[in-house]
């Protein structure tokens, strides 16, 4: 039962003992630091350009004395990676009770969708093995210029270049849009002036999928695409450039900074882009800290708590984080909550450069059509 001790005092031996095994949990627990461990399986330790070396020479002796959670929790990082603690059972008669508790309970939204993916994935890891993911890879075409697509946009048309999402259903809003047909509605993104497109492949909490990518892909769409997932492990990239993806997105509240450093370099490895999303202060602080962070989202949404505010966007862009972005050269793209070309003047007006919108335009009956109302002018050719 929680919270009950043993009063029983133990000998001396007992307790070296016990100091010992804490001590090889604590390595465990820091060897299935997800770089670490997905290096390990994809095999790309060692070697001057492996992964693994480029992560080891990076690891501060800081970090490497702490637990894992120790380091998530340094970061400001609150959402768990999974749960603290198995249920404790009970039994009455011959039925079976699993008790709540803090541990075994998520806190909000985002953290039940992790624990979700973090099972998601182990299964999905089993029917499709890593190396089968990199041999099929080598059948799949090269990933397209995300952020050069962005880029050209913006020069093109003075105004953000648009990731338009491909977005049937939201926890937050539920479902946007019955009639869902994923490839008509990335065709209608495209011929209306989308730069890039954004894939919700989630199911569970988005009702979308990677076979709605690969779709997009197949139909000849010549956008590149953001594979818009909750990643937690490389496998996930790797799965993500199989069905077609050309970016993957990082949320740094959820990821670690060595996670976040060891997934961009495998994204340059297999010649995709980061982009990587953060929502206050402290997380654009640990990202513009990251060597190689060629992208960054502010998403105006909070995803703990689903509240919208496109302030966010302006706040995060003032002052001395502003100025290192422009000197960095690093393009921001504003995320969430657009819906009026007042908003694209006023987060264009903070700073960025592109805008990832879904909402707004997916539940129009001519997805394209919105890009144009969203802009208050036609954006396509
Ligand atoms: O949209 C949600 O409800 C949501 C909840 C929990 C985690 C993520 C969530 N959304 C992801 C996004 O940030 C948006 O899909 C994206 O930025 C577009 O936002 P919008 O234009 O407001 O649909």
């Amino acid at each position: 039962m929680e919270g009950l001790v043993s009063s029983q005092p133990f000998p001396s031996s007992v307790i070296q003992r016990r100091l010992s095994t804490v001590y090889l949990h604590r390595l465990t627990r820091f060897s299935s630091c997800a770089p670490l461990r997905a290096a390990q399986q994809s095999g790309i330790t060692g070697g001057s350009e492996g992964v693994s070396s480029a992560v080891e020479g990076k690891v501060s002796e800081q970090e490497v004395g702490m637990y894992q959670d120790e380091v998530v929790a340094s970061q400001g990082i609150r959402i768990r990676r999974r749960p603290l603690t198995g249920p404790p059972l009970h039994y009455v008669g011959p039925f079976e009770f699993r008790l709540q508790n803090e541990g075994n309970t998520p806190r909000n939204i985002l953290e039940e969708i992790v624990w979700h993916k973090d099972k998601e994935v182990t299964q999905m890891k089993e029917k499709r093995p890593l190396y089968t993911l990199k041999k099929a890879l080598e059948n799949v075409p090269p990933p397209r210029d995300f952020i050069g697509a962005l880029r050209s946009a913006h020069q093109r048309t003075g105004l953000p270049g648009l990731i338009a999402e491909v977005k049937k259903a939201s926890p937050s809003r539920g479902i946007l849009r019955e009639d869902f047909d994923p490839v008509a509605i990335a065709q209608a993104y495209e011929k209306g002036g989308a730069a890039c497109l954004s894939v919700l492949t989630d199911e569970k909490y988005f009702k979308g999928s990677f076979e709605n990518l690969q779709s997009i892909r197949d139909a000849g769409v010549e956008c590149p695409l953001l594979c818009k997932e909750f990643i937690i492990e490389a496998w996930q990239i790797y799965y993500g450039r199989s069905k077609g993806a050309d970016a993957v997105l990082l949320i740094a509240s959820v990821l670690p900074d060595l996670d976040i450093k060891y997934m961009i370099k495998i994204c340059k490895i297999l010649g995709m882009a980061t982009l990587v999303e953060v929502h206050d202060e402290r997380e654009m602080d640990r990202v513009l800290a990251i060597e190689g962070v060629e992208l960054i989202g502010i998403n105006n949404r909070n995803l703990e708590t689903f509240e919208v505010d496109i302030g966010i966007t302006k706040r995060l862009l003032e002052g001395e984080r502003g100025e290192l972005i422009r000197q960095k050269d690093i393009l921001v793209v504003g995320e969430s909550g657009l819906f009026t070309p007042e908003d694209i003047a006023f987060v264009q007006e903070a700073g960025v450069k592109a805008v990832l919108v879904g909402e707004s335009l997916v539940k129009q009956s001519d997805p394209g059509k919105g890009i144009s109302a969203l802009f208050g002018r036609d954006v396509s050719g």
